[in-house]
């Protein structure tokens, strides 16, 4: 129906449509719709009735056809189907929203000719994906299949031992479906080692990938991180797309992205994160992410997240003995380290950035937390902070608490505090033990179209995989249909037994990276603009982004590609009681390090810290390094966030 247009009434110009036809419901012949498609939008009515519904097209993650369902025609029935999969927000009774799926199905019968049906519902679904993939469509668009997007292809990099261990499973019942309905391309590897990651992203040929997306923690995009750092052609390598789907403890990022943009993470947030990351695979959208160069005395690496030393660097490493609890072993990490709560006397020296007032602005950020905001779908605007005169547009979402859900205040004596003992700090030493399966094998029977999606993926070897990576897919099959979805290669362990997992791959000490013009030779001192405490510290934090784990609200004007880091510290003198407080507080996301002389929040864009204390944890992006002097810089916008950005 090309050249339709719908009439303006009252004033308001309503949308163009670029496709209009009569279908029938899908399982109620006898049920008729008059279907619009606009680029916003897929509305449709009952014929004869004046009551629309609609699925905005910002909800929609992919449209599919019965020519991929191949299903067979009879003579009694000559239509073909199409089907749209929108996720749409909904509101909940008590507080927040959640997204569900549905799956819209129509009877397409307009001819009484199978082919000619299939042809009309194609026609419309290379309008829809055209329209997801950020495409014009208008009505005079000539839609002939050739103009369907190429199919994005991604790198998975799957962690089977992160957070609570289940990343194999998330990814099996909830992402491979979402990914089979975007039309997605992914080859996946799982993890065997630490380091593995590592191994992969320096080694293979990146341009058989439109990006890379972690199924785990943020531990392991540090890797995939440094691993393309470590590549003589890193310049290029650090430009390819990065994605994280949260099936870590911390989940830092993941969290930080669903935060900026008012996306729900609380409940079910692999099925959200995916949601997030293929509508930006999708369209091909990326975010700049700031990098922090961070040298200790004989190595460089590279953090999108935080260095930490001190008590919250100790719960992060002590706490994963209690891994299998996921979010809540920083809880218990936390309120075990209150118990013995030490100081660690040491030199922060910091390059401040000029006009800055952190604090003032950070309580502004926390104070308008406190109003409910109603999470948004992804196409809506947002509210906007400034952080050295830039707007941070897709910011500053209410959200509540959840990996801290459940902390409540106790009292404790305002005891003295102690210095590190030798006992506490080898509990690092002690080596995590998996039990699970090593062994990879993806399948899936997952209700989607029809209720009947059986998915087996077929499997390649590890060898395969990391060797070769020469980007030729396997598709998977579907068990009535070839229907149209992810394909999917994956690294199998043929091992049966559950096999402890093994350390190695140490990664080379030598990276490549940018020069990092703001530090002085580690063994020469600070220039004279930068600021230098010496004191004894209870913790400090320095991050690039909002969350340093799921709701730890730890740096509130943190945006992704502001050019500065946030520091964070607390000194010695706080007691527990007020610790604790300001725990659950800052989980709340009300509080920041706000503690007068005794602590600061203050935004920098180099830093250095030189340890007195003894042996103790330093980590960066939750992971630990070299214990000893170190120093960092930030690196403007230099990783490509998967995100979307409208
Ligand atoms: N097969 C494996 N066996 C052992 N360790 C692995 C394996 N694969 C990855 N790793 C390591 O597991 C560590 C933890 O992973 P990750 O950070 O992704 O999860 P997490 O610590 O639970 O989450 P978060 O960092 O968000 O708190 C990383 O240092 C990574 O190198």
């Amino acid at each position: 129906m090309a050249g339709l247009q719908c009439t303006p009434t009252d004033g308001i110009t309503a949308p163009q449509v670029i496709l209009q036809d009569d279908f029938a419901a899908y399982r109620r012949g006898n049920l008729r719709y008059t279907v619009r498609l606009t680029p916003e939008a897929i509305v449709y009515v009952v014929v004869g009735s004046k009551q629309e519904r609609t699925l905005a097209l910002a909800d929609v993650l992919g449209c599919h056809t019965s020519v991929s369902l191949r299903r067979k025609p009879t003579q009694a029935n000559q239509a073909a189907f199409l089907c749209i999969y929108s996720y749409p927000l909904k509101r909940k009774l008590l507080s927040g929203s959640v997204r569900t799926r549905v799956c819209t199905s129509f009877r397409v019968d307009r001819f009484d000719n199978y082919e000619q049906n299939c042809e009309l519902a194609e026609k419309w679904r290379v309008a829809v994906r055209c329209l997801l993939a950020g495409h014009t469509v208008t009505a005079d668009t000539d839609l002939r299949p050739s103009l369907l997007p190429s199919r994005p292809t991604l790198l998975v990099l799957l962690n089977p031992f992160g957070g609570q261990g289940k990343a194999k499973q998330y990814f099996d019942d909830q992402v491979l479906p979402m990914m089979g309905e975007a039309d997605v391309s992914i080859s996946v590897v799982t993890t065997e080692y630490s380091g593995h990651a590592f191994d992969v992203v320096q080694t293979t040929d990146l341009s058989s990938w439109g990006g890379i997306v972690v199924v785990s923690g943020d531990g392991l995009l540090y890797e995939v991180v440094n691993g393309l750092m470590s590549r003589p052609d890193w310049e290029q390598a650090i430009k390819i797309p990065l994605g994280i789907l949260p099936a870590g403890s911390g989940n830092g990022l993941c969290y930080s992205i669903n935060y900026a943009l008012g996306e729900p993470f609380e409940e079910d947030r692999m099925f959200h994160s995916t949601f997030v990351l293929l509508k930006a695979t999708m369209k091909g959208h990326t975010r700049p992410l700031d990098l922090m160069s961070v040298d200790t005395a004989s190595q460089r690496r590279y953090a999108f997240l935080s260095f930490q030393w001190g008590f919250s660097a100790d719960v992060d490493i002590e706490s994963e003995r209690y891994r299998y609890l996921g979010g809540s072993r920083f809880l218990f990490g936390s309120l075990h380290n209150l118990m013995k709560l030490r100081v660690y006397r040491g030199k922060l020296s910091f390059l401040p950035v000029e006009g800055v007032d952190a604090l003032k602005q950070a309580r502004q950020v926390l104070s308008q937390n406190k109003v409910d905001v109603k999470p948004r779908s992804l196409s809506h605007s947002s509210s906007a902070v400034t952080i050295n005169g830039r707007r941070d547009d897709a910011r500053m979402r209410t959200r509540s608490v959840s990996a801290m859900n459940g902390f409540n205040y106790i009292s404790t004596d305002n005891e003295p505090l102690e210095t590190p003992s030798q006992e506490s700090t080898s509990l690092d030493a002690q080596l995590m033990s998996f039990s699970t399966e090593n062994g990879v094998h993806h399948t899936n029977s997952e209700g989607h179209v029809n209720g009947n999606m059986n998915t087996v993926y077929e499997a390649t070897t590890a060898d395969d995989m990391v060797g070769k990576m020469d980007g030729k897919d396997k598709h998977y099959k579907n068990g009535d249909s070839d229907f149209i979805g992810a394909s999917v290669s994956t690294n199998q362990n043929n091992s049966k037994s559950s096999q402890p997992c093994t350390a190695g791959g140490n990664p080379p000490n030598h990276v490549y990276g940018p020069p990092s013009p703001l530090l002085p030779p580690l063994d020469q001192p600070v220039p004279a603009n930068w600021v230098t405490i010496d004191t004894d510290f209870v913790t400090m934090i320095i991050q690039s982004i909002s969350h340093i784990s799921e709701g730890y609200f730890s740096s509130p004007c943190s945006s992704f590609d502001d050019g500065v880091l946030f520091l964070s510290f607390l000194k010695s003198g706080v007691s527990r009681r007020q610790m604790l407080k300001f725990m659950g507080k800052m989980a709340e996301g009300t509080q920041v390090f706000d503690f007068g002389s005794d602590g600061g929040y203050v935004c920098c864009k180099a830093f250095r810290v030189e340890p007195v204390t003894p042996p103790g944890l330093m980590t960066l992006d939750g992971e630990k390094i070299h214990y000893g002097p170190v120093q960092g810089q930030v690196h403007h916008g230099m990783i490509n966030l998967i995100m979307p950005n409208d």
